[in-house]
């Protein structure tokens, strides 16, 4: 496991950034996450893997080909989507300008499935309150269950992880970055900021 390890200085905002997970640990937390949904779910038969943009769109890739992988009969492109919650978030108001990311539901559809969705960071939990809207938008599944690859603590609404990468116990004054190759050119977890 990767931690404590600080990180050059190679951004402006890079202040104090500790290094809490690397490529390896982040696979390897996927690879666990995804036997947890099988071994939970009893197999992938109903499963649909839906990625809150930006980064939870790419872990959900990555998730649902460690789901295929393991589960013989299941194809990746068939599980997976994306779920933008901009339009159902509570701060819209103060943020109208937030860009609008994609929701693409795969061809099975919502209804009577098993929806996990997938974001990088869980904080006070607003961000998949908003997806749970969007979702109900969309269809009635029979489930619905939440994967994050880090969370952090700190809710402000009753919502929980059924599936948690990394529990990191924050302060406030920190920020959790992560950093995926799809999105950043490299995969890691950093804590920003806070005393340390
Ligand atoms: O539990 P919460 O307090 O809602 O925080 C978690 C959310 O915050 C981040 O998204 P952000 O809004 O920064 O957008 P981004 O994913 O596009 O960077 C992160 O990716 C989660 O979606
Ligand atoms: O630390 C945080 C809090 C919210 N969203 C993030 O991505 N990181």
């Amino acid at each position: 496991m990767t931690s404590g390890t600080p990180v050059p200085d190679d951004t402006a905002a890079a202040t104090a950034a500790t290094v809490v997970l690397g490529e390896q640990d982040v696979a390897r937390a996927l690879t666990r996450i995804a036997h947890e949904i099988l071994e939970r779910n009893k197999g992938g038969d109903d499963l649909v893997v839906l990625g809150i943009p930006t980064r939870g769109v790419p872990l959900a890739h990555r998730l649902a080909a460690r789901l295929a992988a393991v589960e013989p009969g299941l194809v990746a492109e068939d599980l997976v989507g994306s779920l933008d919650v901009t339009m159902y978030r509570d701060d819209l108001a103060q943020h109208p300008t937030r860009t609008i990311g994609a929701t693409s539901v795969p061809a099975r559809g919502i209804d009577g499935k098993v929806v996990v969705l997938v974001d990088d960071v869980l904080y006070s939990g607003r961000t998949i309150r908003a997806a749970l809207d969007a979702l109900n938008d969309l269809g009635r599944p029979r489930a619905v269950q939440l994967a994050a690859l880090v969370d952090r603590g700190h809710r402000e609404l009753p919502i929980r992880a059924d599936f948690v990468g990394k529990n990191l116990p924050t302060s406030t004054a920190e920020r959790v970055r992560v950093l995926l190759a799809e999105t950043d050119g490299r995969t890691e977890v950093v804590i920003e900021g806070g005393p340390r």
